[in-house]
């Protein structure tokens, strides 16, 4: 299902940022995502991505500032409405293990009331690949599969913002391009897509603008190949890297030695 043209807003960052333990994570960040972008964000472990991905979400994680899609501040929308709105794929998957794929796939379609639950659900596996799985219980997956069930929630949900944290960690090769190109697809569909990723070169490939989260509390938002410029990784990861091209266009991000 694509997304109602009134439903293609921009979301906006305006001093926004996650609170843990009340102490703020980062510096105050102000952004303008537009519809179709596709943004990854990265940073060293414990900077503060998925933090900043549930203050999104409004999933649990305490914020400040506000971030508004379409001029309405999520932090004041109500559960139901912000579930029509943003879909979130956490990293931990803390699903109950008895449910079986489909049930569990059906509460993305239920919590933003799709018309045809059942439609949507069969659409949502087959697109993550794992119509095959859905009488299976979630406990018996494996790794890899428990996250593609986990996409598949998401896309269920069907919603114009879709937040995924580290959404091809656990995948095989075949299964990180399936993914990557779902997120591109997302993104041609007019929806937001914003991404905790670690693997560089899939931020390269994947993602119209990356979000660098620096140790310090500083920012950098811009094209891939700019943020991810060797300067700027060497700041924030202490390691150097170089953006290799193969012969079919895919960048490679790659440590010097
Ligand atoms: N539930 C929590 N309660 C309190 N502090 C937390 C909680 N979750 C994370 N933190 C702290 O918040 C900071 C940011 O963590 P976060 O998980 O957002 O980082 P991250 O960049 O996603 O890390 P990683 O790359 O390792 O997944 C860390 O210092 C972490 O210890």
């Amino acid at each position: 299902m694509i997304p109602a043209p009134s439903e293609l807003q921009p979301l906006e960052l305006d001093g926004f940022g996650a609170v843990r333990g009340s102490v703020a994570l980062s510096d105050p960040l102000s952004m303008r995502i537009e519809p179709g972008t596709v943004l990854g964000i990265v940073g060293p472990n414990g900077v503060g991505k998925s933090s900043l991905l549930g203050a999104i979400a409004h999933s649990g994680v305490a914020s400040y500032g506000t971030a508004a899609f379409g001029g309405e501040d999520l932090g004041r929308s109500r559960a139901k409405r912000r579930a029509q709105l943003v879909s979130l794929m956490a990293q931990d998957h803390g699903a109950p293990g008895e449910l079986l794929v489909r049930e569990l796939v059906g509460v993305g379609a239920w919590a933003s009331s799709r018309e045809d639950p059942h439609a949507t659900v069969g659409s949502a596996l087959t697109r993550a690949g794992i119509a095959h799985l859905a009488d299976r219980r979630y406990a018996t997956l494996s790794g890899g599969q428990r996250q593609l069930v986990q996409l598949a929630r998401v896309l269920a949900q069907n919603t114009p913002i879709v937040i995924l944290d580290e959404p091809t960690s656990a995948l095989d090769l075949a299964h990180q391009r399936a993914v990557e190109q779902i997120m591109r697809g997302l993104g041609n569909q007019g929806r937001i897509v914003i991404a905790a990723i670690h693997d560089l070169s899939l931020a390269l490939n994947t993602c119209t603008r990356v979000l660098l989260l620096d140790p310090g509390g500083a920012s950098h938002n811009g094209a891939p190949h700019e943020v991810l410029g060797a300067d700027r990784v060497f700041a924030a990861y202490g390691v150097r890297t170089t953006i290799h091209t193969t012969p079919q266009g895919r960048r490679i991000l790659a440590a010097d030695d």
